[in-house]
């Protein structure tokens, strides 16, 4: 019997949802959901908060591509998805999903694809069913080792779910390839016999996706779509000039570095194989305005333009001062950067804010010349259009195309292969063709990490490959979204004008490649270029760029803060710029101690030491060299004398004179581990920790866990468990960064 229209469950509907914080899973569902599409699945594609979308409960088989960030956090483009996965009961409409889930992460952070395991949770407790094998792919040794496999399982597995259901008979199949068609055939007759025999269930995901993988290589290549791209110029004026198009200064557009690696092994393969796909081309890139405005050259440093979305309301301020934190001979330069409000804004110690930077100008301008746009093209406003182009572009109503390369594509990107898969498309020499292809499959991995290894920008790809002519509508619709760089504020808001003000403290990340090519992030060398590069000192309150900064409030999911009962001693564990939010802690807590002080002195708090009233604050602090990068030195020297801050530990890792067990904060924690420990267990101390997620971050926990095993009794396992619990209820809280 055939059901009626609206129960026939859709079988051949498939919906794929990703959460992405820097573009990788967006890309990688898109990928998937552009295959599904060819394969004839009737596919849609959402970030996990637009879930009011989707029809849960018709929903069969739902797709997810989910990444991991923060210190194990959901990235924010999924974060309203989780508050309404929360308040779900059981069963709540989620049974007849069939769920897959491909987790993104790194293994150098302690909470591996995070994401996607709670995820993978959460949705089985509401009813969902997997109907394929959860796949995590780690970045540390490269996502495509486990996505591509992942991938070319996914579609067996998925028309087995098709052919499997009974209502569906009479809607049309996804198209597969013979081979896939091979295996799914072998799936369904071993369910039958294992039926016949035990009565079992159906294959387990388990099951599945070991089957699949008998798939050969060469297949993941089958589905090839040609792109055609468009920079069609159907002039309309219009008289708007975009906020980074004014003109101030001009600027040389850079000429990218030629990338060296050897070929030398591509003589020995004549077969390639596990070429990934090209990405579809969706966008189209309309020019709709024809006043060009031939001298503007260089960005303004004002407001970010209107396309972008920033997670919560842009705040416009002004540097009020800068100070170099380091001197001249110390390993990295850092910088102290004070900005102001004209209005008060609400914070607290602990926050963290955001700033939206423009890629650097010469590398813009010389990205732009490599792709043969005129001079008097890059200020005409365009319009980015098309069905299934990402989501940072679908705002881009108008805008010029300087500022798209300036603030909506990562132009230091890493390449990945798919993107190398897709420049081998565009180039128009043989042998840069056939070099291109060899990178992006498997055969030429080896030299694909040399490549990537000496950190190529997009326009050292270009350089290299001077034959590679690709229209710029697919470079804008390939490359990952630029992303808004963080900061912890390091003031308080209780301070004097407090609440009109937010510093920063961050190293500039500017550096010199083993190959002698100078590297630079984008945030910081642009704050240091704005400010004027001042010199270790004092801070400069003078010759301040005048312009207004956009700068937004971090929302603040791990609420990294001081407790509300100012009696509960804090740790806190911030090597390096690490220690940038303890220091608005710290001011924080003195401005308390001032008022309770006051309070007393005038009778109307009861009278009692001020020591009672406020917890211990433990400081473990790391440099390289007391004279060089000890940042804060006097303000910590200042809160020690003061007793807001009762105990500072400093590791420094570079002078010969300081013996082993102290060159790290871990090493510190060591050595004070009973005191640690008494002040964790007599007196429920908070433990905060800030800095890299990777090295210092890692070694943090596994030292704390040491303590609990050594001074606290407990069995190791125990121990972590205990610590995980300590996190969950915010005692324990980490702000990483990578
Ligand atoms: C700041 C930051 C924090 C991260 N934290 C984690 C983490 O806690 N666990 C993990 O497995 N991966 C972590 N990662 C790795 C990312 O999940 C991984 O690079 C992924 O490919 C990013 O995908 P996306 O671009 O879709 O966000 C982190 C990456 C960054 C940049």
């Amino acid at each position: 019997m055939v059901p009626e229209k609206d129960t026939i469950p859709q079988a051949d509907h498939l919906t794929v949802l990703f959460a992405s914080q820097t573009g990788n899973a967006e890309s990688i569902s898109r990928n998937i959901h552009e295959q599904a599409e060819e394969r004839g699945f009737k596919s849609a594609h959402f970030a996990l908060n637009d879930f009011a979308k989707i029809e849960w409960e018709k929903e069969e088989c739902l797709v997810f591509v989910v990444s991991t960030t923060g210190d194990g956090d959901p990235p924010d483009n999924s974060t309203k998805f989780w508050r309404h996965l929360r308040k779900l009961k059981g069963g709540a409409g989620l049974t007849k999903a069939k769920i897959a889930i491909l987790g993104l992460g790194d293994t150098n952070y302690d909470n591996f694809c995070q994401t996607a395991k709670r995820l993978d949770t959460r949705l089985q407790e509401l009813g969902a069913t997997p109907f394929y094998a959860r796949g995590l792919a780690d970045d540390a040794i490269g996502l495509e080792e486990t996505v591509d496999p992942w991938i070319k399982g996914l579609w067996p597995a998925l028309a087995h779910q098709v052919m499997c259901a009974p209502a569906i008979h009479d809607l049309p199949q996804p198209h597969l390839t013979p081979e896939e068609k091979k295996v799914v055939k072998a799936i369904i007759e071993k369910q039958d016999h294992d039926h016949k025999d035990h009565q079992s269930a159906p294959p387990s995901p388990q099951k599945l996706s070991a089957t699949v993988s008998v798939i050969k290589e060469s297949d993941a290549a089958d589905v090839l779509v040609k792109g055609v791209d468009s920079l069609s110029v159907s002039a309309t004026t219009g008289p708007t000039a975009s906020a980074g198009a004014t003109a101030k200064i001009s600027v040389t557009p850079a000429t990218g570095y030629k990338i060296n690696v050897d070929f030398s092994s591509m003589a020995n393969h004549s077969n390639l194989t596990a070429l990934p796909r090209v990405p579809n081309s969706n966008l189209k890139v309309t020019n709709i305005d024809s006043t060009a405005t031939p001298n503007a050259t260089a960005p303004e440093t004002g407001p970010i333009p209107s396309f972008i979305q920033t997670p919560s309301p842009v705040l416009l301020a002004k540097i009020n001062s800068v100070q170099c934190l380091t001197p001249g001979d110390a390993i990295k330069r850092t910088l102290l950067v004070e900005f102001g409000f004209e209005d008060d804004v609400h914070y607290a110690p602990g926050d963290s804010f955001g700033i939206w930077a423009p890629n650097d100008e010469a590398l813009v301008r010389g990205v732009l010349a490599e792709l043969g746009m005129k001079q008097e093209d890059l200020n005409k406003q365009v319009k980015l259009e098309g069905d299934g182009i990402p989501s940072h572009l679908q705002p881009v109503q108008s805008a010029t195309l300087l500022d798209i390369f300036r603030y909506s594509v990562d132009l230091n990107t890493l390449p990945k292969r798919a993107n190398v898969r897709l420049y081998a498309d565009h180039a128009t020499d043989l042998a840069e063709k056939q070099q291109l292809m060899f990178m992006a499959s498997k055969q030429g991995t080896d030299v694909f990490n040399a490549f990537r290894a000496q950190g190529p920008t997009f326009l050292d790809i270009l350089h290299t490959f001077p034959s590679v002519r690709i229209p710029v509508a697919r470079v804008i619709e390939t490359l990952p979204p630029l992303q808004p760089r963080y900061y912890s504020i390091t003031n308080s808001p209780m301070a004097r004008n407090g609440h009109r003000r937010w510093s920063c403290a961050f190293n500039v990340v500017t550096y010199e490649s083993p190959e002698g090519v100078h590297r630079r992030g984008v945030c910081t060398p642009w704050l240091d270029e704005l400010t004027g590069k001042v010199p270790f000192g004092k801070a400069v309150t003078n010759g301040l760029s005048m312009d207004r900064l956009a700068l937004f409030l971090k929302p603040n999911e791990t609420k990294f803060n001081l407790p509300a009962d100012t009696t509960k001693p804090v740790i806190m564990i911030g090597p390096g710029t690490g220690v940038a939010p303890f220091m608005g802690f710290l001011e924080h807590r003195w401005e308390q101690r001032k008022i309770k002080k006051r309070l007393v002195n005038i009778g109307t708090a009861p009278r009692q030491h001020l020591d009672e009233m406020f917890g211990e604050m433990w400081l473990f602090f790391g440099c390289r060299h007391r004279e060089k990068d000890w940042l804060f030195m006097d303000m910590m020297k200042e809160y020690m004398k003061e007793g807001v801050l009762t105990e500072l530990q400093l590791a420094i890792s570079r002078e010969e004179s300081v013996p082993n067990n102290s060159k790290y904060v871990q090493d510190l924690i060591k050595k004070e581990g009973k005191r640690v420990w008494d002040l964790l267990d007599k007196k429920g101390a908070m433990i905060y920790v800030c800095g890299d997620a990777k090295g210092m971050a890692k070694g943090v926990h596994d030292e704390l866990v040491n303590v609990l095993v050594e001074h606290g009794g407990y069995e190791q396992m125990a121990a972590m468990m205990e610590l995980n619990k300590w996190a969950q209820e915010k005692r324990y809280l980490r702000d990483l960064w990578a």
